[in-house]
């Protein structure tokens, strides 16, 4: 039913890119922020093109100044229209008082002033020049100029002239002190110097200043300097926001859920690549035409087409870029592309090297970094249209030397092949990037793959595990431990035969041979230059099972036991190190098995692989297509699937809403979609309540019919209700194997009978009234028990009791049931139910056991601490321990305790208390157990517990 080739890959192109349209949608904020940040960028660069003309408001500089205005006798003018004065001030200050001439003079100065004569308070007079300075140093901003006269003689005056040189702006109006202050006050000085010495008041002269014809300087052009920066930061949003979309599908492995269900690699960059560049492409459009919109000669002067190419591929390139980048970061955290996004502003704002004091290779170096060819361009495109006459970039002049650019290193055509060159090498290497960096699961290809034969004929490229930057050690090889137990043993041999001689059964769905994997040690240099290494780990230490079509096959194992490490090398999300399984006969070591096993398969992963802003509808339709069912059906399907699982209400509703139920069915459901073979369900129940959770029993149990399917789970009922056959995995081992009734059978304590009770008394003659009936009857049928089966029960109230027969005893069972039966009444019993222990029994005897035997082969000790406060070590699992050096009178082999064990959430044995301490009894033998052994790091051995055979006649009283 499903398809191949280039329909999968248009199929699954057009749905991941409607997954993005939709994502994209519901995401408005930042859909907006990437669409629109352009009108509030090109607005502030609006701002600024104005405050800047404002403050260039009566300079000349910026225009073309053919008849200069002439300045003629210009007045001293008052300090208040200086710029930035201190009120009160003064006109002007003069040194040289003690000399009556001077003072005339300065008196002349004042009355003469043309059109204003100075009032003596705006002047100031001091004696020497020093005096000036000193009072200048005082009192600053209060004058604009100072006038130093010496009279040397009757017929020669000297006189010096200060002023504050600094230009000043204000408003947008410019002060230019030497026009300003400086010219009229030495005119003026000048003036009444010549008038005294001559002795005549009118004497006097015409002076003019005028400024140089001149054309107009090149305008401060906004867009040239600052413009690269501003639309840097617009392109940052689009980056940012790219990177996070990428690194969050990577991070919730959303992408890898996507490829466990057969999507192609092609699809994948193809949609993300189509999807952004719509996005650039309407967001250039954007910038144009906002640019436009506020009356930029730049936009206006230049060709539509020429900028919108230049905005649109370096935002493209920028695409590329963040694809590249993306590999590298594992977190979506926005923090890491803002500091990104923050050093490209500092690098471009650093400069631009297209100038030929720079040589060719630095050039070429700098255009690699796509934010200096947008600068170079920005700043080309503003050149061209500095001034209103000048005519821009049109697209037929791209390829020539822009207006106004004299060096003409580089064209806007130039600068179009760059980006479009340099995308392409960003898409590579991202694809490249993609391949080598290790996965959420820590899988990837080797550094070199695309020289293997076998990645392009589909026939290797095998994957490996571990950092680039880091060196993998070889782990010592699994040693191979014959099963212990009888059916894995059987199970394991049979398969290998089947194997060895090449038998097909055609009932046999997955044959799993000697499956394998360990996590590689690594080793790697962290901060300090030190070596950090990490020991090899055995996940998975050689599984050989069979399992059947038709039938549901459950994992059962405490945490860590290695059940989803062996479910990710059946899906392929995990290299298998040694070993193999065959998929409906195909090689999960092969890429081309693991390609068509991919097409057969339904995967419920242990966390729910789904995006919080799409619908149920919306991730059915999604995976339907991923996995390229026809069209025509995909409806049909969709509205299948949410009935089957109960989500046909709530189809339209986002999952980020839905309860963590409702995720699992919808999880449930993408992995039955498509009618796969073969089915991995791991934990698909967990968080469901009763209701939900039988509901989805039906569905796995209605699913079995034509495939195979694994579960894993930590519900005992679960497993208990669905499985056909049950596997218990510890420690990477399977350590049991069969029904759940052969696996209760053998592992279980025997069979549990529940005694209830009527309340009545009905024969028996109780010592003394009516409260004490039920007493006595519990009583009698506690020894009726303790009499024929040697048992106590187990847990008992007013209304029933539990009793646990071993199963040694079923012999018996036949003919005591029928005598109990036969005295219901006499012992006022209301119903009698035998079963057999619960799977949770077996689950917990066959942990405990294994920890037993892993604790032993390692021999491993803990410290007991007795209450009496002596210490001692004992081995992981002992009962019964002598306590060396309590030896006294009265116990003169010392005294004993028992000890109490509990599993801790990762099934090791640590011990949660022990009995009262009594004497060791004389026929109590220690059990032979290891020497002691001296640690050279201690003063003393730690005192070793006599581990007491708990076969003597030990009866401690607890
Ligand atoms: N990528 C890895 N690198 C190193 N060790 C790992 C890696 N993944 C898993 N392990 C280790 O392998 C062991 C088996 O893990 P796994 O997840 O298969 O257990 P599990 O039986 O599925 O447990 P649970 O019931 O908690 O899901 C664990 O001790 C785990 O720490």
């Amino acid at each position: 039913m499903a398809m191949g080739g280039i329909d999968l890959l248009g199929l699954q192109f057009k749905a991941l890119l409607k997954k993005n349209l939709i994502l994209s949608l519901r995401n408005k904020r930042s859909t907006f922020i990437q669409l629109f940040s352009s009108l509030f960028f090109i607005f502030l660069l609006f701002g600024i093109d104005r405050a800047t003309n404002a403050q260039n408001g009566n300079t000349t500089t910026y225009e073309d100044i053919r008849d200069p205005k002439p300045l003629v006798a210009p007045a001293v003018p008052a300090c208040e229209n200086k710029y930035f004065v201190r009120l009160p001030c003064y006109d002007f200050v003069w040194s040289g008082n003690e000399s009556r001439t001077v003072d005339r003079i300065v008196r002349a100065i004042r009355e003469n002033n043309p059109g204003r004569p100075i009032p003596d308070s705006k002047v100031k007079s001091f004696r020497t020049t020093g005096d000036v300075d000193e009072w200048l140093f005082n009192n600053p901003m209060h004058v604009p100029g100072a006038l130093h006269f010496r009279e040397l003689n009757g017929s020669v005056i000297s006189y010096g002239l200060q002023t504050n040189s600094t230009g000043m702006r204000r408003r947008g109006q410019y002060e230019d002190p030497t026009l300003k202050f400086q010219i009229p006050l030495q005119l003026a000085a000048e003036r009444e110097i010549a008038r005294s010495l001559i002795g005549d008041p009118n004497f006097g002269w015409t002076v003019e200043f005028k400024e140089f014809a001149h054309p107009a300087e090149d305008d401060f052009s906004v867009l040239a300097t600052v413009g690269p920066i501003f639309f840097l930061a617009i392109a940052m949003f689009s980056f940012v926001f790219e990177i996070g979309s990428l690194v969050s599908e990577k991070e919730l492995k959303l992408r890898q859920a996507m490829t466990m269900m057969g999507l192609l690699d092609s699809a994948y960059w193809l949609s993300w690549l189509t999807w952004e560049g719509f996005m650039t492409l309407i967001s250039s459009l954007f910038i144009v035409l906002f640019g436009m919109m506020f009356q930029f000669d730049f936009f206006l002067n230049n060709s539509f087409a020429v900028l919108f190419f230049v905005f649109f591929l370096f935002q493209l390139n920028m695409v590329g870029f963040a694809f590249m980048l993306s590999s590298f970061i594992s977190k979506s955290s926005a923090a890491t592309t803002i500091d990104l996004s923050h050093l490209l502003q500092i690098v471009t704002s650093a400069g631009f090297p297209y100038s030929h004091t720079f040589s060719r290779t630095l050039q070429n170096i700098w255009s690699l970094f796509p934010p200096n060819l947008l600068a170079e361009a920005l700043n080309l495109l503003s050149e061209a249209t500095n001034t209103p006459q000048d005519i821009g970039v049109s697209w037929s002049r791209r390829t020539e030397c822009a207006p106004n650019d004299d060096e003409c290193i580089i064209t806007i055509n130039d600068i179009y092949i760059w980006l479009v060159a340099t995308f392409f090498v960003w898409f590579v290497l991202a694809i490249y990037f993609d391949n080598i960096i290790p996965n959420a699961s820590g899988v990837r290809r080797p550094v070199f793959y695309f020289l293997m034969p076998g990645y392009w004929t589909g026939k290797g490229g095998k994957e490996e595990e571990g950092g680039i930057c880091s060196c993998i050690y070889s782990a010592p090889p699994v040693e191979h431990n014959t099963p212990d137990d009888e059916d894995v043993l059987q199970e394991e041999n049979l398969v290998k035969t089947q194997a060895r001689e090449g038998i097909v059964d055609q009932n046999v769905a997955v044959q799993i041979r000697g499956l394998a994997k360990t996590y590689h040690g690594t080793r790697s240099c962290s901060c300090c230059c030190k070596w950090k290494k990490t020991a090899p780990y055995h996940a998975v230490k050689g599984l050989w099972v069979n399992l059947a079509k038709d039938q549901l096959f459950c994992l059962l194992g405490p945490n860590g036991a290695g059940k989803t490490t062996a479910i990710n090398c059946l899906t392929g999300i995990t290299p298998v190190t040694s070993g193999d399984t065959l998929i409906y006969g195909n090689s999960v070591r092969s890429s081309v098995g693991m390609s068509n096993i991919r097409k057969i398969i339904g995967v419920c992963p242990q966390f729910d692989i789904l995006w919080n802003a799409l619908s149920g509808q919306e991730h059915i339709e999604l995976f339907a297509n991923v996995k390229g069912l026809p069209t025509s059906i995909i409806d049909s399907v969709v509205e299948k699937s949410l009935a089957e699982v109960r989500l046909t209400e709530a189809a339209k509703v986002r999952a980020g809403s839905y309860s963590g139920g409702m995720r699992r069915r919808l999880s449930v459901a993408v992995a039955l979609l498509g009618d796969p073979k073969m089915v991995i369900l791991d934990e698909p129940t967990t968080g469901m309540d009763p209701i939900s959770r039988r509901h989805v029993w039906d569905i796995i149990e209605r699913a079995k019919r034509g495939r195979v399917i694994v579960l894993t789970t930590h519900s005992m009922e679960e497993a208990d209700v669905l499985s056909d056959r049950i596997g218990i995995m510890v420690k990477g081992r399977l350590n049991c194997l069969g029904t759940s009734i052969r696996l209760k059978s053998r592992f279980g304590t025997g069979f549990i009978a529940n005694v209830s009770f009527t309340g009545s008394n009905n024969g028996l003659n109780p010592p003394d009234g009516d409260a004490a009936d039920t007493t006595y009857q519990q009583e009698s049928v506690k020894q009726f028990f303790r009499n024929h089966l040697d048992v106590e029960p187990k847990e008992e109230n007013r209304n029933y009791m539990t009793f646990v027969i071993p199963h040694d005893r079923e012999k018996l069972l036949t003919n005591f049931f029928k005598e109990l039966e036969e005295r219901e009444q006499e012992f006022g019993i209301a119903d009698i139910q035998l079963g057999l222990t619960t799977l949770e029994e077996v689950f917990l005897n066959i942990a405990r056991q294994a920890e037993l035997e892993s604790a032993a082969a390692e021999g491993r000790l803990v410290t007991l601490t007795i209450t009496s406060g002596a210490s001692v070590q004992i081995p992981v699992g002992a009962r019964f321990v002598g306590i060396p050096g309590t030896e006294s009178a009265e116990n003169p082999r010392g005294i004993m305790v028992e000890v109490y064990w509990e599993q801790d959430d990762s099934g090791t044995l640590c011990i949660s208390g022990h009995s009262a301490e009594i004497p060791l009894p004389n026929n109590a033998q220690p059990m032979v157990s290891p020497p002691n052994t001296w640690n050279c790091f201690s003063r003393r051995a730690p005192v070793r517990g006599v581990v007491i055979d708990p076969n003597d006649s030990v009866t401690p009283t607890s």
